[in-house]
């Protein structure tokens, strides 16, 4: 059944969204950038666990091991998790799944650990799901069929509480019509060309490049080319290793970012290429380098300018201004 679950913001580094696993109720990150539902559970270490709430199978009753299987999975940004699996029912906003694969912790990196989120619900494609002996389906996948349509959309406006939305797409949160491009999923990401970008109204080309939406990310990752030109334009900006990336004057006057997905530009505006501050009167870019390769990462500060939609008849990604 179609629903909107409530986004929350937390410590303007990612978005949690009140989550029911069997019975039990976790502030869960929701990640288009990946496919593992996992949660923080009662295996885990109690150091692990400080701070977070956490499953306990045995404390719910529609709970059914999967004797055997086991996840492991590592991010882009050096972070993982790992343990066993088992299926129970989900419940986010009005959608609920029974027999949904959640992965429960047996081990999360440090920054889990001292991050505010209990786990993740991946909503990328199910091909990349890392449970073995045989991969699991995302909860958005395992939705489908009881939904209108076969969508889900991000709104996630910047310092407020936004929503997910399953099924339908909701013309209260975006202004305008919503643009789509077709989507390659051959990676399991929500991925399109993105082959040209402008910084304020210069022009640059980024051939063979692809853009991948991702809500699990919090700052926009582009190649170096497009990083270097960004703050060649902005007086002051330097790349700090003790920062962990481009700073700039927090007086600095930013350029607009814009990029394109598949042929439409998505305009970024300078008040959300401030990240804040760094230190003292630096400030931190929401531009920062993806390193290497040719995929950019478009994350929540996209979403906070605009309303995304991913729809597997396609599939395709549609997005409208907020
Ligand atoms: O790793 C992530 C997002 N990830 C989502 C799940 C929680 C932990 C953070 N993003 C990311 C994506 C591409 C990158 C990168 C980081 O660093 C360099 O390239």
């Amino acid at each position: 059944q179609d629903g909107s679950a409530t986004a929350v913001p937390s410590d303007g580094v990612e978005y949690l969204v009140s989550t029911v696993v069997g019975g039990q109720t976790l502030d869960l990150d929701f990640d288009t950038g990946s496919a593992d539902l996992w949660v923080f559970s009662s295996q885990l270490a109690a150091s692990s666990r400080s701070g977070h709430a956490y499953y306990t199978s045995s404390k719910s009753s529609t709970y059914k091991a999967l004797s055997g299987y086991t996840w492991d999975i590592s991010y882009a940004d050096g972070s993982g998790a790992s343990g066993n699996v088992g299926l129970d029912t989900v419940q986010i906003g009005g959608t609920t799944v029974t027999n949904q694969a959640v992965e429960l912790a047996k081990t999360v990196s440090s920054t889990f650990v001292s991050d505010a989120s209990d786990g993740l619900v991946g909503l990328a494609f199910s091909s990349i799901n890392t449970v073995s002996p045989q991969q699991q389906s995302t909860f958005f996948d395992n939705a489908q069929s009881s939904l209108d349509s076969p969508l889900f959309a991000a709104y996630l406006p910047f310092n407020a509480d936004g929503a997910y939305d399953f099924g339908y797409t909701d013309s209260s949160k975006y202004t305008g019509s919503i643009t789509y491009t077709s989507v390659d999923s051959s990676n399991g990401f929500w991925e399109y060309p993105s082959t040209s970008y402008k910084v304020g109204s210069t022009v640059h080309s980024l051939s063979g490049y692809t853009g991948i939406s991702d809500t699990g990310t919090t700052l926009i990752l582009m190649g170096d080319s497009a990083v270097t030109a960004y703050y060649n334009q902005v007086s002051g900006a330097s790349y700090s290793s003790s920062q962990g990336g481009y700073i700039f004057p927090c007086s600095a006057t930013l350029p607009t970012l814009s990029f394109k997905i598949g042929s439409t530009y998505a305009t970024i505006p300078a008040s959300l290429l401030n990240f804040g501050t760094a230190s003292g009167s630096s400030c931190f870019g929401s531009l920062q380098s993806v390193g290497s390769g040719s995929q950019n990462i478009y994350g929540d500060v996209f979403f906070n300018a605009y309303y995304g939609v991913f729809d597997a008849s396609g599939p395709s990604f549609g997005f409208a201004t907020i």
